[in-house]
């Protein structure tokens, strides 16, 4: 399979991508960018953590993020318990490093995640 062109993404364009989403995030969906070693060796990545009411719309959710890591060709590490969502994203193809096929496969997760956003129930001072 033909591969993108990746740019792997210096700490500073990241910084600036996490700084931007996270503007308009509340507790859900904090991203950021951290680096730890692997049996890869280090291995930089996004991460986030996600949550939602009930264990169906996790996975309404989860099907939803699995259709469009397909379509970019770009996948997601992703670690869930009933209403948790764990994501690590990081390019496998150059090393493990954060490129922009992980920005844009972050921005599709949290396009998928508007639907779900208000129905969680936030701490009442983020209301
Ligand atoms: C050929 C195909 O596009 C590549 O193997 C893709 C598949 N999905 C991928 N997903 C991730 N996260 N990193 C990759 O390097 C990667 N490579």
């Amino acid at each position: 399979m033909k591969k993108p062109n990746y740019v792997v993404l210096t700490k500073d364009a990241i910084q600036s991508w996490t700084k931007n989403a996270n503007a308009s995030a509340a507790s859900i969906g904090i991203w950021s960018h951290s680096r730890r070693p692997s049996s890869y060796g280090e291995t930089d990545f996004l991460h986030a953590n996600y949550e939602f009411k009930t264990f169906k719309d996790t996975w309404k959710f989860l099907n939803k993020v699995a259709d469009g890591a397909n379509s970019l060709k770009h996948h997601p590490t992703i670690t869930t318990t009933y209403n948790k969502v764990e994501f690590l994203l990081t390019t496998h193809d150059v090393g493990h490093r954060v490129t922009n096929m992980d920005i844009e496969l972050a921005e599709a997760i949290r396009k998928e995640f508007h639907p779900f956003d208000k129905e969680v129930d936030k701490p009442a001072f983020e209301k």
